[in-house]
């Protein structure tokens, strides 16, 4: 596992304050001072979209205490307003905007590839999962309750997800700006800007590949360029129905094009929270109850991982069904852990430390490139 964390800058008075540590293989660590820009921590971010092309899963998670500046990392400052691009050179924005604009750069560089980006957003709230792409009366205010599912072939995939095509980094941050808007937000006494659910990006990459081809020999051959332009600029609404795998690329005579996806899951996790020093009550109350038993669910999964028991408890909470594929399949996971520099905050720090070296200590196979989906057809059924 690549794991990452963040450590706190020594101004006490800013909660978010912080600096970041970074383990980009199993043996190596680093730790990135409180004057490390954005840009450094994305510079380990970056090889990972690479991998994406190729083929790979990807998974970018941000742990920590609330307030730590899990959001101001994945997102950057100001993260409601939404991430504006382009991206000034020194402006602050966090991985998810970066992420973004170098995805698409990196597709632009390789034309005949010329993958369909879809997106879906979903948040983990009170251990229910939300669409926060949805389009309809309830979801104007909240999103649309989803149930995850299993595909036959042992993929997590939540039903009825709805996602959408997108051609540029700034329609990909146009969504995740919306999905912002809907996502559960209070105040505390440690963070006024609280978010309270787990938020989940998911951009998923489309590639058709050549029928006697492996994965890594991924080519546009079977898919008309027209046709690549026309699903990747176009906002054409896509809902999975949690029933069947990727339909064949159209346009192919023999409708038995292959085609290659691979995931970037980008996670801005809700943050674990001392009920004592947060001062919440009443449904505050209840949101931190359920953040702090999804996070310890998730913990208790990279535990039972790194014990290597025959059980591992994914399914004791929706945040780590959800994430089953990430975190014990065959996906890149990167996680960044965020932690406060203040003393007052010691035992959540030392909670944190704890969470990653547990996240250290799962031995993950080598990741596994794609198949293309004609050998991954099955139906999915709920849980
Ligand atoms: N490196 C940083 N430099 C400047 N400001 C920061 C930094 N990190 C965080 N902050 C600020 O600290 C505050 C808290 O950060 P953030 O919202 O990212 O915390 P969080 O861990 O996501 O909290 P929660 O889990 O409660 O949502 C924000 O105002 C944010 O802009």
């Amino acid at each position: 596992m690549k794991t990452s964390g963040q450590l706190p800058h020594e101004k006490q008075d800013r909660p978010g304050s912080e600096a970041v540590l970074a383990f980009p293989d199993e043996t190596d660590l680093r730790v990135y001072g409180p004057a490390e820009s954005q840009s450094a921590v994305f510079g380990d971010v970056c090889p990972l979209l690479t991998s994406l092309l190729d083929g790979y899963n990807v998974c970018v998670m941000a742990y920590g205490q609330t307030g730590s500046g899990k959001s101001y990392t994945m997102l950057g400052p100001h993260s409601d307003d939404g991430p504006v691009l382009p991206l000034d050179p020194q402006s602050d924005l966090g991985i998810i905007p970066r992420a973004a604009e170098e995805l698409f750069r990196l597709i632009s560089e390789n034309p005949s590839r010329s993958p369909k980006v879809e997106v879906s957003i979903v948040e983990v709230y009170n251990n229910d999962i939300f669409d926060l792409l949805a389009k309809d009366t309830v979801a104007a205010v909240s999103g649309v309750k989803r149930e995850v599912m299993t595909a036959k072939d042992g993929r997590t995939e939540v039903a009825l997800l709805a996602s959408e095509a997108v051609g540029s980094a700034s329609k990909l941050m146009e969504l995740v700006r919306g999905g912002l808007q809907l996502r559960a937000k209070h105040p505390t006494l440690v963070h006024a800007d609280s978010s309270r659910s787990h938020l989940i990006i998911t951009v998923t990459l489309t590639t058709a590949a050549c029928s006697d081809s492996t994965a890594d020999q991924a080519c546009s051959a079977t898919l008309p360029r027209e046709q690549t332009e026309a699903g990747r600029a176009g906002r054409s609404r896509r809902t999975s129905q949690g029933a069947s795998a990727p339909q064949p690329v159209p346009g192919d005579p023999a409708g038995r094009a292959e085609q290659v996806q691979a995931r970037l899951q980008l996670v801005d996790l809700a943050g674990s929270e001392c009920i004592g020093v947060s001062g919440v009550t009443g449904s505050a109350l209840r949101e931190t109850a359920c953040i702090n038993r999804s996070l310890a669910a998730l913990a208790d999964v990279l535990g039972a991982l790194s014990e290597h028991r025959s059980h591992i408890p994914y399914r004791n909470s929706r945040l780590t069904h959800l994430l089953q594929d990430c975190l014990g399949g065959d996906a890149k996971l990167l996680v960044i852990l965020c932690i406060s520099p203040s003393q007052r905050h010691l035992a959540q720090t030392l909670q944190g430390l704890g969470f990653g070296i547990r996240a250290r200590q799962v031995q993950r196979g080598p990741a596994r490139k794609r198949p293309p989906s004609s050998q991954m057809e099955g139906k999915r059924r709920p849980d």
